[in-house]
């Protein structure tokens, strides 16, 4: 196995402060809008970027949720494995709200189109955006893309991006890993 690094701690810092920026440009005081991660891997970048907001700008108040998607992913009968839920976090209403999707890699575009269903049973959002670190591209199976981009990186099917957060692998980081 072989790894590269894609993002340095301190290049991650700069595309989370961009990200925030142009949360803010579009969603300006966040009234009408909330943040929800996609399980398992959006949770942190969901964390980050809210804390960003919260601490460096005007925004005292900020709706975020998460949500799991486990069974509602196309390929979930096709697992051997008995399959864990993580937990759907939403406690705010969503009908009319406008939506920011966090994800840590877009791939295939199938995690994203299982969130589009799953958000369904909380209600109809106005408007629903994507936000992605990573932005695997030329990898999608689905017509699906980032409304807001980290990076755009080219791997081929047999590599994997690979995030590292402080706060669960004691380091900010983005590889390259090929088996
Ligand atoms: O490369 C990939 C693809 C999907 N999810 C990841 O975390 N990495």
């Amino acid at each position: 196995m072989s790894q590269k690094v894609l993002l340095h701690a301190k290049e991650i810092d700069i595309i989370l402060n961009r990200l925030a920026c142009q949360l803010i440009e579009n969603h300006k005081d966040f009234k009408e809008t909330c943040l929800i991660g996609l399980q398992p891997r959006g949770i942190q970048l969901t964390h980050r970027l809210a804390e960003i907001l919260k601490l460096e700008t005007e925004i005292d108040f900020l709706e975020v949720g998460k949500l799991d998607l486990t069974f509602y992913r196309d390929d979930f009968r096709r697992s051997d494995k008995t399959l864990t839920a993580n937990t759907t976090e939403i406690d705010f209403i969503v009908e009319n709200k406008n939506v920011v999707f966090i994800d840590d890699v877009l791939y295939t575009g199938r995690s994203i189109r299982a969130a589009l269903t799953a958000i369904q049973s909380y209600g109809r959002p106005k408007s629903i955006e994507l936000l992605t670190l990573i932005d695997r591209r030329f990898s999608r199976h689905l017509p699906i893309q980032a409304t807001y981009k980290g990076r755009k990186v080219d791997a081929i099917d047999d590599e994997k991006v690979k995030v590292h957060w402080k706060e669960i692998h004691d380091e900010d980081a983005v590889y390259l890993v090929k088996n």
